[in-house]
């Protein structure tokens, strides 16, 4: 049986039943969240591992543990606060929080995710209290190897990384953007499948752009300016060499790179290691799949609307590449589709007569299009481009105003827009306000969550299109499949794949609700796993010759679920931390 852990393995008796069998007993044991059943050991356990007398006498079942649980969740006042309840339970007993959390995903997503995990972000270095995941920094560079051996994990598979230089729509954090992969984190395994003991968060920390950070007494990150050039690279390849060595099975999302380091960063090691850019790649998926089934909502096809986009950092190029893949699909050429998609950063439209970041070239307009028009700015594109589409990606909260809602209206009987910025504050118009100013024609997603909006005595329902959809299927397929790299194809797949499962699911809906998000996710792993083994890049034996139904009961069978095994001592361990 494989080495699973320093603490533990899991193994089965003669009867084929599953066990754990610990190399930690007494104290220690109670604070190992992993290990930690905490009011949940039996007797027999309890007398077994040393816990007796440290422990209150009841025997609470996970279920009277959630119920617990449950009802201090709801003492907590505030979000944050219910999110550092949340954590602190993640850091004292896992199975206990994933349980709690897959009863709640509706209530609890934006709680651990966005938007409460941005203030989380800010608030880090004071919520601070347990030592999760892997934090790299610059005095590491030359021992990234051996420090990575300090984690416990034996068999890290999906690990987040961030350089927090743009987290979510709220830029350089430092340190903070630990708390993102961990939120991410707790995605993969919620509705991805993926063992808590298989995941990794890590911070990259390069530093920070933040003097007010650098100045803050109780900043916990280093405290000098972010690396760049050759000393960033040299950081990264560090930190990729060490996963591969010590962890050479696992996966990797970098998250939140600020479009100076994203592109570079994807392309330099997504063939060096499995990896993806969520903010680009996820991003784009799931905003392709949501326009889509806006489209189909009002009976039209994609290659007939015209897309503004509004925003050209990670995401905002992520999108462009996703809807023009898109567009492709339905049949039109690269020419047509520059008639149909356009791109604007903070300084207007991006036109190849610009000087511009290498990586946005390819989304500017050639010239001759916008030939005669009224300007550049986002106002002006939309009513000359003719836009049906908008969609925001900019981080700028309240940047879709009245009158250019209105002016998308004015070209569309139901225009589609979606503010995708996150979080809440960030988003760049009020599903409300949206809705108020095209009479409620408009097909409207957000980023972050947001309540049912009635108007006039109609409910709508505001879809959240968000790459919680896409990346922890995605990654699970990559996981499960022993994907040699993350292509394109499976990219594409899982946007297809999402927009299927919301036809079918849920039809009224440009998303699924989000207590769907473990079957969504399932329906995106099958058709990204199916795509890894028709493009040749699937490494695991067990899966090449699976129909669609073996390899759907495979993913389920292989999917992680919060429950307590029995434990045992291993042979030979004596009742104290061995
Ligand atoms: O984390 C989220 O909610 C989505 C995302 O990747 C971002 O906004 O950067
Ligand atoms: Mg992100």
């Amino acid at each position: 049986m494989a080495h699973i852990s320093r603490y533990y393995d899991v193994k089965r008796d003669p009867a084929g039943h599953r066990f754990l069998e610990v190399r930690v007993t007494g104290f220690p044991l109670l604070h190992l969240p992993l290990l930690n059943k905490s009011t949940a050991f039996t007797e027999e356990e309890r007398r077994l591992l040393g816990l007796e007398g440290l422990l209150p006498p009841g025997v609470s079942s996970l279920e009277e543990q959630k119920e617990r649980a449950y009802l201090r969740f709801r003492q907590q006042g505030t979000p944050l606060e219910k999110h550092a309840y949340l954590r602190n339970l993640q850091d004292h007993n896992e199975v206990l929080f994933f349980a709690l959390l897959e009863d709640h995903v509706e209530e609890m997503l934006p709680i651990i995710y966005t938007p409460t995990v941005g203030e989380a972000v800010q608030q880090f270095s004071r919520l601070y209290r347990y030592p999760r995941g892997f934090a790299m920094s610059t005095a590491h560079v030359e021992r990234a190897r051996e420090l990575l051996g300090n984690v416990h994990l034996q068999d890290v598979r999906m690990i987040v990384a961030t350089d927090s230089s743009a987290i979510l729509g709220i830029g350089d954090q430092g340190f903070g953007g630990m708390a993102i992969s961990i939120g991410k984190l707790s995605l993969y395994t919620v509705a991805g499948g993926v063992g808590p003991d298989k995941t990794l968060p890590v911070e990259l920390d390069v530093g920070t752009g933040r003097q007010d950070l650098i100045e803050d007494p109780l900043y916990l990150g280093a405290r000098h300016p972010r690396l760049t050039g050759e000393a960033y690279d040299a950081f990264i390849d560090a930190f990729v060499q060490a996963v591969q060595e010590r962890y050479p099975k696992a996966i990797i999302q970098w998250e939140d790179f600020s479009k100076d380091t994203a592109f570079r960063v994807l392309e330099r090691y997504r063939k060096v290691v499995p990896s993806f850019n969520d903010d680009i790649q996820g991003t784009g998926a799931v905003t392709l799949a949501g326009v889509l089934r806006a489209c189909a909502l009002k009976g039209e096809w994609l290659r007939d609307q015209v897309v503004v986009i509004h925003g050209a950092g990670a995401g905002g190029a992520g999108v462009a590449a996703a809807i023009r893949e898109g567009m492709g699909r339905e049949g039109l050429a690269p020419e047509e589709v520059a008639h149909r998609v356009f791109v604007l950063d903070s300084r207007g439209l991006l036109t190849d007569d610009r000087r511009m970041e290498d990586y946005k070239q390819p989304l500017a307009t050639p010239k001759g299009i916008t030939e005669g028009w009224a300007g550049t700015d986002l106002l002006t594109v939309v009513r000359e481009a003719g836009a049906t589409v908008l969609l925001g990606l900019s981080g700028q909260g309240g940047i879709f105003n009245e009158p250019i809602v209105r002016a998308v209206h004015a070209n569309a009987a139901r225009p589609i827009i979606f503010p995708l910025s996150n979080p809440t504050s960030n988003t760049e118009a009020l599903p409300e306000d949206v809705l108020r100013w095209t009479d409620g024609q408009a097909i409207v997603a957000t980023g972050s969550p947001f309540p049912d909006v009635t108007l006039e005595g109609q409910t709508y329902q505001i879809g959240q299109g968000n790459n919680a959809f896409i990346f922890p299927g995605l990654g699970f397929a990559a996981v499960l499949t022993r994907a040699s790299e993350i292509t394109e194809g499976m990219v594409a797949e899982a946007a297809y794949a999402l927009a299927d499962f919301t036809a079918r699911e849920s039809p009224e809906r440009t998303y699924p609700p989000t207590r769907a998000l473990r079957d969504a996710s399932r329906a995106v792993a099958l058709r990204v796993a199916r795509q890894a083994i028709t493009e040749g890049v699937a490494r695991e034996e067990r899966v090449q010759n699976l129909n669609d139904e073996e390899l759907d009961a495979f993913i389920e069978s292989r999917f992680w679920f919060p429950k307590y095994l029995p434990y045992r001592t291993a042979e030979g361990a004596s009742p104290d931390l061995t």
